[in-house]
């Protein structure tokens, strides 16, 4: 069982990045400490650990269902895939993404939970899935998805009054009862064949926060004005968190979407199967992703200094998320130039993989 085994260590001889740590019982006591570290892990790198979350139990629990799921037959998962269109729930098959400008295929798995169908289960709002996810939907799913909630929305409420928000304004993009692309997902990345580089390529996430929990190694992140990536160290009991565009956008650019991509775990790591599960906030679907400039003038001044169209997107969430999303299908790829622009994010630096593509 993943959660059972014992992993090789994580090697020290790695380039590795520190991220700042944030204890989630001092951001809930409103310790001011507690909440300047936040606000600068946001706005620096857009990457914090999370300790004191209480979420472990319910993400180890997601991570044996997701692991039920994704060792199903083949063609049992393939009745649930997420299709071409840019549909984020289901599972998405490996092979299934081009993960670099010459269109390789991807060799990893994905089970994505809606948070729409958890929290209305046993209605169905977006789709239907496997048995063993639906067994488990009350059990494991629900509570997994309504523990993270809760601190994303705590983390959203934080970050919502450092902006100068009206109360409530970052809250309103984000009503549980409003559909969403919000969603749960638990990842599997195959043993380290000898030439496999990459797992998921450099990407902005999609939309508000992400709240990560890894066992072993992989996740890199690419930080401002550096040219080599960095290892994000998994620590037991620390959660990844991080900003993602919706957030970027609604700030004006003040909350900082880092590029990050997964590769093999370094060390001995890289001969274990690779399970990551997640939590990923995003907005309504209905949300135009666009600098609240109107709300809050720290948020104006932050938004007429930068590039005006990346503050005013035009889209929507679901429109955002779709494009992102559909862009990387193996099936929707055409050329290179294309692929580089179609899934773009807010990133501020050029894709690294797209310089050597
Ligand atoms: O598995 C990981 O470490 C990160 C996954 C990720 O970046 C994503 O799903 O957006
Ligand atoms: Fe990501």
């Amino acid at each position: 069982m993943p959660g059972l085994t014992t992993f090789p260590p994580f090697p020290d001889d790695v380039p590795t990045h520190p991220l700042l740590v944030v204890d989630y019982e001092l951001i809930k006591a409103g310790d001011q400490g507690e909440t300047e570290k936040l606000w600068e892990a946001a706005t620096q790198l857009g990457f914090w650990y999370l300790k004191n979350h209480g979420v472990d139990a319910e993400a180890q629990a997601l991570l044996e269902v997701g692991r039920k799921a994704l060792t199903l037959p083949l063609d049992e998962k393939l009745k649930y895939e997420l299709g071409d269109e840019g549909g984020s729930f289901g599972i998405k098959a490996a092979g299934t993404q081009a993960i670099d400008a010459k269109g390789t295929r991807d060799t990893t798995e994905f089970l994505n939970i809606s948070q729409d169908d958890a929290l209305a289960w046993p209605e169905v709002i977006h789709r239907t899935y496997p048995d063993v996810v639906i067994a488990h939907m009350t059990s494991t799913i629900r509570p997994f998805i309504e523990k993270s909630l809760a601190v994303n929305d705590t983390l959203l409420a934080v970050l919502n009054s450092k902006l100068g928000l009206p109360r409530g304004t970052l809250a309103s993009f984000h009503k549980p009862e409003d559909p969403s692309s919000s969603l749960s997902r638990c990842i599997r990345a195959p043993p380290c064949a000898p030439n496999e580089k990459l797992f998921i390529p450099a990407h902005t996430d999609y939309g508000s926060l992400t709240f990560l929990h890894n066992r072993t190694g992989g996740l890199q992140v690419l930080p401002p004005g550096a040219t080599q990536w960095y290892y994000v160290k998994p620590i037991p009991g620390l959660a990844i968190c991080n900003v993602g565009d919706a957030l970027n956008i609604f700030s004006g650019g003040i909350l900082r979407s880092n590029i990050h991509r997964v590769v093999p775990p370094p060390g001995e790591q890289a001969a274990l199967e690779r399970w990551s599960v997640g939590f990923f906030t995003r907005p309504s679907d209905s949300a135009i992703l666009r600098a609240i400039s109107d709300k809050s003038a720290l948020i104006a001044e932050a938004a007429a200094k930068g590039d005006p169209g990346k503050y005013q997107s035009g889209a929507n969430a679901k429109e955002w998320v779709m494009r992102r999303t559909g862009g990387l299908r193996y099936n929707n790829y055409k050329d290179p130039g294309r692929w580089n622009n179609i899934w773009k994010g807010t990133e501020d630096t050029p894709n690294p993989e797209a310089m050597t593509a």
